[in-house]
């Protein structure tokens, strides 16, 4: 099996403004140097909203912090007339490893679907910038069993006319809408078979190896007291934080999830 770093996203959504941001990668990152935290062993990164980035950015530099930060969007275009819409040539810029792509709130209240997460997709790959793809089903599709191929045909049309080069980097978080800001966390096994499932697609589109080394994420009322059994599942391999990570020490504990017990 592939060496997968471990991936720990802290998803703010729209949350703090950018002096509330200062203070909570400061916090995040003195409480993650006090417990000795490996950076080389689990990775850790934050999508403050784009009003942030700036003082995230100049945080992070000035500090050296070991701790990467992204985007919650990005438009599908370089430049232009798009009122509203933030170009991945501007993100670029601010220095941002990540962007998150195809939230379950962006598929709801944006009505994003596959046509868009795949020029998104491309448009971030365009800038040097990692896209985590964001995949999972609603209520009714879990309660019909079909989470599995609901999940895929999403992955499916995100990935379509995708390269080897750029899916070999891109990281998938599987978040069952269900289990998003609800409290009601999948279980280990529901992540473990969703994530799972993408793997073995990742591996029929590209091949097993290189699915071996792409990581999956699992996301969903994410917590200190949840996070080391839903890590210990073979698929996942890290977790998109949502409502847990504006908490600078419940979030630098699910980061240090290998000190908890499953
Ligand atoms: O949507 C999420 C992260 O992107 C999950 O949010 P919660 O952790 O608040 O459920």
């Amino acid at each position: 099996m592939a060496d997968r770093t471990p991936l720990i996203v802290g998803n703010w959504k729209m949350n703090q403004d950018h002096h509330q941001a200062t203070h909570l990668v400061q916090k995040l990152a003195w409480t993650l140097k006090d417990a000795k935290h490996d950076f080389d062993s689990v990775e850790v990164a934050v999508l403050p909203p784009f009003t942030d980035l700036r003082s995230v950015q100049t945080l992070v530099d000035a500090d050296k912090l070991d701790i990467r930060y992204g985007a919650q969007d990005v438009s599908a275009h370089e430049s232009g007339a798009y009122t509203g819409e933030i170009s991945p040539v501007m993100l670029a810029k601010l220095g941002v490893t990540y962007v998150a792509i195809g939230h379950s709130e962006r598929r709801a209240y944006h009505g994003e679907d596959e046509a868009v997460t795949n020029a998104k997709i491309r448009s971030a790959f365009g800038q040097g910038i990692v896209p985590i793809l964001c995949v999972g089903e609603g209520l009714d599709v879990r309660k019909a069993g079909n989470q599995v191929e609901h999940t895929l045909a999403q992955v499916d049309g995100a990935l379509d006319g995708l390269g080897a080069e750029q899916a070999a980097q891109i990281v998938i978080a599987y978040e069952p809408v269900w289990a998003i800001g609800t409290g009601e966390v999948a279980t280990p096994e529901d992540a473990q078979e969703v994530c799972g499932a993408i793997r073995a697609r990742l591996a029929e589109l590209y091949g097993a190896e290189l699915a071996d080394g792409v990581r999956v994420l699992y996301g969903g009322s994410v917590k200190s007291g949840n996070v080391a059994a839903i890590m210990a599942q073979p698929d996942v391999d890290g977790a998109l934080v949502g409502g847990a990570c504006l908490d600078a020490e419940e979030f630098a504990k699910i980061v240090r999830f290998d000190s908890l017990s499953a």
